[in-house]
Protein backbone atom coordinates (compact mmCIF):
# COMPACT_ATOMS: atom_id res chain seq x y z
CA UNK A 1 0.00 0.00 0.00
CA UNK A 2 1.47 3.58 -0.94
CA UNK A 3 1.99 5.73 1.78
CA UNK A 4 -0.27 8.36 0.85
CA UNK A 5 -0.59 10.40 3.91
CA UNK A 6 2.80 9.89 5.89
CA UNK A 7 3.59 13.85 4.99
CA UNK A 8 0.18 14.59 6.15
CA UNK A 9 0.95 12.90 9.59
CA UNK A 10 4.45 14.28 10.47
CA UNK A 11 2.63 17.91 9.92
CA UNK A 12 -0.09 16.97 12.48
CA UNK A 13 2.90 15.54 14.82
CA UNK A 14 5.22 18.68 14.44
CA UNK A 15 2.18 21.25 14.77
CA UNK A 16 0.29 19.71 17.57
CA UNK A 17 3.82 19.86 19.26
CA UNK A 18 4.11 23.38 18.44
CA UNK A 19 0.58 23.89 19.37
CA UNK A 20 1.35 22.50 22.93
CA UNK A 21 3.90 24.56 23.28
CA UNK A 22 2.00 27.81 22.32
CA UNK A 23 -0.46 25.75 25.61
CA UNK A 24 2.21 25.54 28.05
CA UNK A 25 3.40 29.37 27.34
CA UNK A 26 0.13 30.02 28.15
CA UNK A 27 -0.56 28.57 31.31
CA UNK A 28 1.92 30.76 32.69
CA UNK A 29 -0.51 34.08 31.81
CA UNK A 30 -3.16 35.39 33.12
CA UNK A 31 -6.84 33.69 30.86
CA UNK A 32 -8.88 35.49 30.21
CA UNK A 33 -12.07 33.00 29.79
CA UNK A 34 -15.43 33.10 27.85
CA UNK A 35 -18.39 30.68 27.83
CA UNK A 36 -19.72 28.77 25.11
CA UNK A 37 -22.94 26.64 25.13
CA UNK A 38 -23.45 27.27 28.66
CA UNK A 39 -21.54 29.07 31.85
CA UNK A 40 -19.66 25.80 32.24
CA UNK A 41 -18.61 25.30 28.62
CA UNK A 42 -15.09 27.22 28.60
CA UNK A 43 -13.05 28.56 25.80
CA UNK A 44 -10.18 31.13 26.24
CA UNK A 45 -8.13 32.99 23.83
CA UNK A 46 -5.79 30.57 23.23
CA UNK A 47 -8.20 27.91 22.37
CA UNK A 48 -8.64 30.08 19.43
CA UNK A 49 -5.03 31.29 18.60
CA UNK A 50 -4.35 27.78 18.79
CA UNK A 51 -6.73 26.41 16.14
CA UNK A 52 -5.74 28.95 13.72
CA UNK A 53 -2.15 28.37 14.29
CA UNK A 54 -2.62 24.61 12.72
CA UNK A 55 -5.24 25.39 10.15
CA UNK A 56 -2.97 28.00 8.97
CA UNK A 57 -0.23 25.90 8.98
CA UNK A 58 -1.99 22.72 7.33
CA UNK A 59 -3.50 25.19 4.09
CA UNK A 60 -0.14 26.36 3.31
CA UNK A 61 0.88 22.77 2.87
CA UNK A 62 -1.73 20.78 1.46
CA UNK A 63 -4.25 23.92 0.39
CA UNK A 64 -6.87 21.41 -0.96
CA UNK A 65 -7.93 19.78 2.73
CA UNK A 66 -10.89 20.52 4.83
CA UNK A 67 -10.92 21.11 8.58
CA UNK A 68 -13.43 20.60 11.38
CA UNK A 69 -12.44 22.56 13.92
CA UNK A 70 -13.81 22.85 17.38
CA UNK A 71 -14.03 26.71 17.84
CA UNK A 72 -14.08 26.99 13.94
CA UNK A 73 -17.46 25.17 14.16
CA UNK A 74 -18.46 27.27 17.47
CA UNK A 75 -17.80 30.50 15.05
CA UNK A 76 -20.09 28.92 12.68
CA UNK A 77 -18.27 26.82 10.25
CA UNK A 78 -19.78 23.42 9.09
CA UNK A 79 -19.15 20.27 10.95
CA UNK A 80 -18.94 17.74 7.68
CA UNK A 81 -17.21 14.81 7.07
CA UNK A 82 -17.05 13.97 3.50
CA UNK A 83 -14.87 11.86 0.94
CA UNK A 84 -12.83 14.84 1.00
CA UNK A 85 -9.19 14.70 3.06
CA UNK A 86 -10.34 16.27 6.93
CA UNK A 87 -8.21 17.47 9.50
CA UNK A 88 -10.18 17.57 12.70
CA UNK A 89 -9.04 19.24 15.40
CA UNK A 90 -9.80 19.95 19.06
CA UNK A 91 -7.26 22.72 19.96
CA UNK A 92 -7.13 22.40 23.50
CA UNK A 93 -8.87 19.29 25.01
CA UNK A 94 -9.46 20.35 28.70
CA UNK A 95 -9.85 24.01 28.54
CA UNK A 96 -11.82 23.62 31.79
CA UNK A 97 -8.02 21.79 33.15
CA UNK A 98 -5.92 24.59 31.47
CA UNK A 99 -8.50 27.22 32.99
CA UNK A 100 -7.20 25.89 36.71
CA UNK A 101 -4.32 24.67 35.90
CA UNK A 102 -5.63 20.79 36.55
CA UNK A 103 -2.41 19.45 34.38
CA UNK A 104 -4.03 16.93 31.74
CA UNK A 105 -4.29 19.21 28.94
CA UNK A 106 -4.18 17.62 25.00
CA UNK A 107 -3.71 18.86 21.39
CA UNK A 108 -5.96 16.52 19.40
CA UNK A 109 -5.38 16.15 15.66
CA UNK A 110 -7.17 13.27 13.50
CA UNK A 111 -7.39 13.17 9.64
CA UNK A 112 -10.46 11.30 8.19
CA UNK A 113 -10.49 10.40 4.22
CA UNK A 114 -12.97 8.39 1.95
CA UNK A 115 -15.35 8.23 4.62
CA UNK A 116 -17.94 6.14 3.05
CA UNK A 117 -15.68 4.26 0.70
CA UNK A 118 -15.10 0.41 2.07
CA UNK A 119 -11.37 -0.02 1.26
CA UNK A 120 -10.81 -3.70 -0.51
CA UNK A 121 -9.43 -6.32 2.25
CA UNK A 122 -5.48 -6.20 2.20
CA UNK A 123 -3.27 -7.19 4.80
CA UNK A 124 -1.10 -4.39 6.43
CA UNK A 125 2.27 -5.36 7.43
CA UNK A 126 4.23 -4.50 10.88
CA UNK A 127 2.64 -3.96 14.29
CA UNK A 128 -1.11 -3.15 14.74
CA UNK A 129 -1.87 -4.92 11.27
CA UNK A 130 -5.36 -5.14 10.16
CA UNK A 131 -7.43 -5.42 7.41
CA UNK A 132 -10.24 -2.59 6.10
CA UNK A 133 -13.55 -4.25 5.55
CA UNK A 134 -17.30 -3.13 5.00
CA UNK A 135 -18.93 -0.64 7.29
CA UNK A 136 -22.06 1.90 6.99
CA UNK A 137 -21.66 5.22 6.25
CA UNK A 138 -20.20 7.63 9.44
CA UNK A 139 -19.59 4.69 11.29
CA UNK A 140 -16.33 3.62 12.88
CA UNK A 141 -16.02 0.04 14.41
CA UNK A 142 -13.38 -1.95 15.60
CA UNK A 143 -11.23 -4.78 16.12
CA UNK A 144 -12.10 -6.87 19.34
CA UNK A 145 -9.16 -8.38 20.13
CA UNK A 146 -5.85 -7.81 20.92
CA UNK A 147 -2.12 -7.67 18.64
CA UNK A 148 -1.58 -10.86 19.69
CA UNK A 149 -4.63 -11.91 17.55
CA UNK A 150 -4.43 -9.70 14.74
CA UNK A 151 -3.07 -11.48 12.02
CA UNK A 152 -4.67 -14.58 10.44
CA UNK A 153 -8.35 -15.05 8.52
CA UNK A 154 -10.22 -15.83 11.75
CA UNK A 155 -9.79 -12.19 12.96
CA UNK A 156 -11.33 -10.38 9.83
CA UNK A 157 -14.89 -10.61 11.08
CA UNK A 158 -13.70 -8.36 13.96
CA UNK A 159 -12.37 -5.81 11.73
CA UNK A 160 -14.17 -3.40 10.25
CA UNK A 161 -13.77 -0.01 8.21
CA UNK A 162 -12.04 3.00 10.04
CA UNK A 163 -12.49 6.38 8.60
CA UNK A 164 -9.77 8.39 10.20
CA UNK A 165 -6.38 7.10 8.76
CA UNK A 166 -4.36 9.34 11.64
CA UNK A 167 -4.65 10.27 14.96
CA UNK A 168 -1.97 12.36 16.57
CA UNK A 169 -3.03 13.58 21.06
CA UNK A 170 -0.24 15.54 22.31
CA UNK A 171 -0.47 15.48 26.50
CA UNK A 172 1.01 18.83 26.30
CA UNK A 173 1.97 19.09 30.22
CA UNK A 174 2.96 15.14 30.13
CA UNK A 175 5.24 16.25 27.05
CA UNK A 176 3.58 12.43 25.80
CA UNK A 177 3.04 12.79 21.85
CA UNK A 178 0.27 9.66 20.92
CA UNK A 179 0.01 8.85 17.31
CA UNK A 180 -1.65 6.20 15.54
CA UNK A 181 -2.17 5.14 11.68
CA UNK A 182 -4.81 3.17 10.19
CA UNK A 183 -3.09 -0.68 9.98
CA UNK A 184 0.20 0.40 11.95
CA UNK A 185 -0.75 0.11 15.84
CA UNK A 186 -0.45 2.90 18.36
CA UNK A 187 2.23 4.78 19.87
CA UNK A 188 3.04 7.06 23.05
CA UNK A 189 7.04 8.71 22.61
CA UNK A 190 7.50 6.40 19.41
CA UNK A 191 6.67 2.51 22.10
CA UNK A 192 4.18 0.95 21.19
CA UNK A 193 0.62 0.68 23.15
CA UNK A 194 -1.26 -1.66 24.01
CA UNK A 195 -4.74 -1.56 26.16
CA UNK A 196 -4.87 -3.81 28.95
CA UNK A 197 -5.68 -7.63 28.79
CA UNK A 198 -8.06 -7.69 32.01
CA UNK A 199 -11.41 -9.78 31.58
CA UNK A 200 -13.14 -8.60 34.66
CA UNK A 201 -15.06 -5.74 34.75
CA UNK A 202 -14.66 -5.85 38.74
CA UNK A 203 -10.63 -5.54 38.62
CA UNK A 204 -10.92 -2.56 36.45
CA UNK A 205 -10.47 1.08 36.61
CA UNK A 206 -12.94 2.83 34.33
CA UNK A 207 -13.07 6.71 33.49
CA UNK A 208 -15.66 8.73 32.40
CA UNK A 209 -16.70 12.45 32.44
CA UNK A 210 -19.65 14.37 33.83
CA UNK A 211 -20.05 16.85 30.74
CA UNK A 212 -20.82 20.56 30.67
CA UNK A 213 -24.37 19.73 30.83
CA UNK A 214 -25.83 20.73 33.59
CA UNK A 215 -29.79 20.00 32.96
CA UNK A 216 -30.99 18.05 36.17
CA UNK A 217 -32.64 15.23 33.88
CA UNK A 218 -29.37 14.68 32.29
CA UNK A 219 -26.98 14.86 35.44
CA UNK A 220 -29.56 12.25 36.78
CA UNK A 221 -28.41 10.13 34.30
CA UNK A 222 -25.10 10.61 34.22
CA UNK A 223 -25.14 9.46 38.01
CA UNK A 224 -27.72 6.57 37.80
CA UNK A 225 -24.84 5.18 34.78
CA UNK A 226 -21.84 5.60 37.15
CA UNK A 227 -23.96 4.26 40.26
CA UNK A 228 -24.69 1.24 38.53
CA UNK A 229 -21.11 0.81 37.09
CA UNK A 230 -19.38 1.38 40.12
CA UNK A 231 -21.36 -1.09 42.53
CA UNK A 232 -20.69 -3.43 39.85
CA UNK A 233 -18.15 -3.29 41.26
CA UNK A 234 -15.31 -1.57 39.98
CA UNK A 235 -11.88 -1.02 41.31
CA UNK A 236 -12.04 2.59 40.46
CA UNK A 237 -13.76 5.56 38.69
CA UNK A 238 -11.36 8.00 36.94
CA UNK A 239 -11.79 11.43 34.69
CA UNK A 240 -8.98 12.95 33.34
CA UNK A 241 -10.99 16.08 32.40
CA UNK A 242 -10.38 15.20 28.58
CA UNK A 243 -11.76 12.94 26.14
CA UNK A 244 -8.91 12.53 24.13
CA UNK A 245 -6.80 11.55 27.36
CA UNK A 246 -9.21 9.27 28.53
CA UNK A 247 -8.67 7.46 25.43
CA UNK A 248 -5.43 7.25 25.26
CA UNK A 249 -5.29 5.98 28.73
CA UNK A 250 -7.04 3.27 27.41
CA UNK A 251 -5.44 2.25 24.42
CA UNK A 252 -2.04 2.82 27.20
CA UNK A 253 -3.68 -0.07 29.19
CA UNK A 254 -3.74 2.16 32.05
CA UNK A 255 -7.56 2.57 32.67
CA UNK A 256 -9.65 -0.54 30.90
CA UNK A 257 -12.63 1.77 29.81
CA UNK A 258 -13.36 5.00 28.77
CA UNK A 259 -17.65 5.85 28.24
CA UNK A 260 -19.37 8.90 28.00
CA UNK A 261 -22.32 10.87 26.36
CA UNK A 262 -21.93 14.27 25.18
CA UNK A 263 -18.39 14.97 24.13
CA UNK A 264 -17.94 16.18 20.15
CA UNK A 265 -16.27 14.58 17.23
CA UNK A 266 -13.04 16.67 17.56
CA UNK A 267 -12.65 15.13 21.34
CA UNK A 268 -13.16 11.66 19.35
CA UNK A 269 -11.53 11.20 15.97
CA UNK A 270 -7.86 11.14 16.72
CA UNK A 271 -7.77 9.04 19.99
CA UNK A 272 -10.56 7.01 18.26
CA UNK A 273 -7.60 5.32 16.06
CA UNK A 274 -4.99 5.52 18.78
CA UNK A 275 -7.65 2.92 20.99
CA UNK A 276 -8.62 0.54 18.26
CA UNK A 277 -4.75 0.83 16.77
CA UNK A 278 -3.50 -0.14 20.32
CA UNK A 279 -6.38 -3.42 20.20
CA UNK A 280 -9.29 -1.62 22.05
CA UNK A 281 -12.83 -1.64 20.91
CA UNK A 282 -14.99 1.23 19.94
CA UNK A 283 -18.70 0.85 20.36
CA UNK A 284 -21.94 3.13 21.06
CA UNK A 285 -23.37 3.28 24.91
CA UNK A 286 -26.22 1.09 23.42
CA UNK A 287 -23.97 -1.80 22.28
CA UNK A 288 -24.46 -0.57 18.48
CA UNK A 289 -21.82 0.57 16.12
CA UNK A 290 -18.99 3.51 17.00
CA UNK A 291 -20.50 6.41 15.11
CA UNK A 292 -17.97 9.55 15.32
CA UNK A 293 -20.98 11.75 14.58
CA UNK A 294 -23.33 10.80 17.18
CA UNK A 295 -21.28 12.23 20.47
CA UNK A 296 -21.70 9.08 22.50
CA UNK A 297 -18.83 6.35 22.78
CA UNK A 298 -17.06 3.44 24.76
CA UNK A 299 -13.54 2.68 24.27
CA UNK A 300 -12.49 -0.37 26.02
CA UNK A 301 -9.72 -2.63 26.49
CA UNK A 302 -12.04 -5.80 25.17
CA UNK A 303 -15.75 -6.51 23.92
CA UNK A 304 -16.83 -7.75 26.99
CA UNK A 305 -16.20 -5.16 29.02
CA UNK A 306 -17.11 -2.82 26.65
CA UNK A 307 -20.60 -4.50 26.66
CA UNK A 308 -21.03 -4.75 30.00
CA UNK A 309 -20.24 -1.12 30.31
CA UNK A 310 -22.99 -0.28 27.79
CA UNK A 311 -25.85 -2.83 29.79
CA UNK A 312 -25.37 -0.16 32.90
CA UNK A 313 -25.57 3.23 30.74
CA UNK A 314 -28.73 5.05 31.31
CA UNK A 315 -28.48 6.59 27.37
CA UNK A 316 -29.62 9.77 26.02
CA UNK A 317 -28.93 11.49 22.26
CA UNK A 318 -27.54 14.82 22.54
CA UNK A 319 -27.99 16.70 19.15
CA UNK A 320 -25.44 14.93 16.84
CA UNK A 321 -22.17 17.02 15.30
CA UNK A 322 -23.45 16.74 11.50
CA UNK A 323 -27.10 17.36 12.74
CA UNK A 324 -27.32 20.74 10.64
CA UNK A 325 -25.04 19.25 7.31
CA UNK A 326 -27.30 19.09 4.65
CA UNK A 327 -29.16 15.81 3.80
CA UNK A 328 -28.35 14.72 7.55
CA UNK A 329 -30.67 13.54 9.29
CA UNK A 330 -32.76 15.58 11.86
N1 LIG B 1 -17.20 21.61 32.14
C1 LIG B 1 -16.65 20.62 31.44
N2 LIG B 1 -16.13 19.56 32.09
C2 LIG B 1 -15.56 18.56 31.40
N3 LIG B 1 -15.46 18.53 30.05
C3 LIG B 1 -15.95 19.56 29.35
C4 LIG B 1 -16.56 20.65 30.01
N4 LIG B 1 -16.95 21.51 29.05
C5 LIG B 1 -16.59 21.01 27.88
N5 LIG B 1 -15.99 19.84 28.04
C6 LIG B 1 -15.47 19.04 26.93
O1 LIG B 1 -16.11 17.78 26.90
C7 LIG B 1 -15.15 16.78 26.66
C8 LIG B 1 -15.61 15.54 27.31
O2 LIG B 1 -15.96 15.77 28.64
C9 LIG B 1 -13.85 17.30 27.22
O3 LIG B 1 -12.82 16.64 26.58
C10 LIG B 1 -13.98 18.79 27.01
O4 LIG B 1 -13.42 19.21 25.80
P1 LIG B 1 -12.92 20.74 25.61
O5 LIG B 1 -12.03 21.06 26.72
O6 LIG B 1 -12.25 20.65 24.28
O7 LIG B 1 -14.17 21.58 25.54
MG1 LIG C 1 -12.42 18.74 23.64
MG1 LIG D 1 -11.32 21.99 23.09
Amino acid sequence: MTDLWQDAMDHAVSAARGAGQVVREALLEDRMVMVKSSSVDLVTQTDQKVEQLIIQSVKEKFPTHRFIGEESVAAGEPCVLSDEPTWIIDPIDGTTNFVHRFPFVAVSIGFSVNKQRAEPAGRASGPGQQRAGPAGPGQQLSRASGPSQRAGPAAEPLLAFLQVEFGVVYSCLEDKMFTARRGRGSFCNGDPLQVSEQKAIQQSIIATEFGSDRDPEVVDKIFSSLRNILCIPVHGIRSAGTAAINMCLVASGCVEAYYEIGMHVWDLAAASLIVSEAGGVLMDVEGGPFDLMSRRVIAANNRTIAERISGEIQAYAPARDDAAAPGADP
